[in-house]
Parts: C-alpha cells; sequence; structure tokens
C-alpha cells in the first residue's frame, strides 16, 4: 500500500471511530519530500487524496490545493525534531479534552495492561506518564511547549484540545494513538468511581 493511501485509511479508521467531530483533527505522514498532511477544515469522516497536501519539513506546500491543516506547522516541527517519526495523528477526543483539562501537569499510567502497546513498555506494573503541554494558537509556541517536555515516545495531550499521537510508522502511530484512547477512557471510567 502507498504512504497515501495508509494514511487515508488511518484517518478513515479515526475519524468512523468519532475521534475528529466537527472537522477537528490533522493527520500526517513523513515522505521522501517532507510529508503529507491534511488539508484545513475538511470534514475527517471523508478526506480523500485530494483534501491531501504535500509540505516541505518547514511547513511549506510543495504540491496540492488549499490551505494546510492549520496545525500543519506543528506536525512539521515534530518531524524536524526527531527523525524516527513518520506519522503524526491528532484526535479531538472526550476523554482526552476533560483530562488534559484536570491534569494540565501530566497523567500518571499504571497497573493497565494496554500500557504495553507503548512503545518500550513490557509490563503492567510500570508507572508510566503521559506528558500534556499547554495549548496555544500560535504554533511556534505550541512547539516550544512540546520541545521542552521531549522526549515524548508516543505524543502528548494539549490542554483542553487533544491528542496528539506519533509513531515510527503509520501503523505504530495509530496503536498509540488507539492505546491512549484506551488507557484515557479507562482513566475519566474510573474518576466516576469516588462519585
Ligand atoms: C474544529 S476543531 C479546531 C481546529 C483544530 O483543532 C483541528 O484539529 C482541525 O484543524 P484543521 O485546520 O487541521 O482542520
Ligand atoms: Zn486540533
Amino acid at each position: 500500500m502507498s504512504i497515501q493511501d495508509e494514511l487515508l485509511a488511518a484517518i478513515s479508521w479515526a475519524a468512523q471511530r468519532g475521534w475528529a467531530p466537527a472537522t477537528g483533527g490533522n493527520f500526517s505522514s513523513r515522505t521522501d519530500k517532507g510529508y503529507l498532511v491534511t488539508a484545513s477544515g475538511v470534514d475527517k469522516t471523508c478526506v480523500t487524496a485530494s483534501d491531501l497536501l504535500l509540505c516541505n519539513l518547514d511547513g511549506g506546500v510543495l504540491e496540492g490545493d488549499g490551505k494546510p491543516s492549520a496545525e500543519s506547522d506543528l506536525h512539521a516541527a515534530l518531524y524536524r525534531l526527531d527523525s524516527t517519526i513518520s506519522c503524526v495523528l491528532h484526535t479531538h477526543t472526550v476523554a482526552s479534552t476533560v483530562l488534559s483539562r484536570r491534569f494540565p501537569e501530566g497523567i500518571e499510567l499504571s497497573g493497565f495492561e494496554m500500557q504495553k502497546a507503548l512503545q518500550g513498555n513490557q509490563t503492567h506494573t510500570a508507572t508510566i506518564h503521559l506528558p500534556v503541554v499547554p495549548n496555544s494558537q500560535d504554533m511556534n509556541e505550541l512547539a516550544d511547549n512540546v520541545r521542552a517536555g521531549w522526549p515524548m515516545p508516543w505524543g502528548f495531550l494539549v490542554v483542553g484540545h487533544g491528542i496528539y499521537a506519533v509513531g515510527s510508522t503509520i501503523a505504530e502511530c495509530r496503536r498509540h494513538l488507539e492505546a491512549i484512547e484506551f488507557l484515557l477512557a479507562c482513566t475519566l471510567e474510573e474518576s466516576r468511581w469516588s462519585k
């Protein structure tokens, strides 16, 4: 499968799960010339090849019509920051939005078997830290917030905004995104126990 087709499949997969409501979310994959990224403001449930733009690593458009994602410069910053990142998938979900507002200093996870889906983890007994960074409409500032907490091998949350998952392949990035979302859904559910 081509990178373009694999990225389109990942976008459709995420959007069908309701993780990209109201045009929220943006998705990209590294290519030999830069990265392919979703156009801004498109309905992510029906993205086609014409909704993808090819950008260079400074975020400049090389090919494609329309405007790249409003958050394209953050994708570019991530590809520049870490040469092992080949895919960035960003979603807006209820669990990530609520928990990033509740825990802006980051989220500790332990005891979940699903932690092992996050690269480098072999046991549910470890305590792992899911980083949360402050939101900004300025992508340079948002990228600075991410750089301040680097490395973030699976991705991070942005306060009141959503999940940015990263991976060395599109498949790994999908696994990280799904695992993070699952772990956050469990954490949100558990927060109801004390009520
Ligand atoms: C509709 S949600 C606000 C914008 C946003 O956070 C997002 O992820 C989508 O922006 P894009 O320009 O990539 O469509
Ligand atoms: Zn967003």
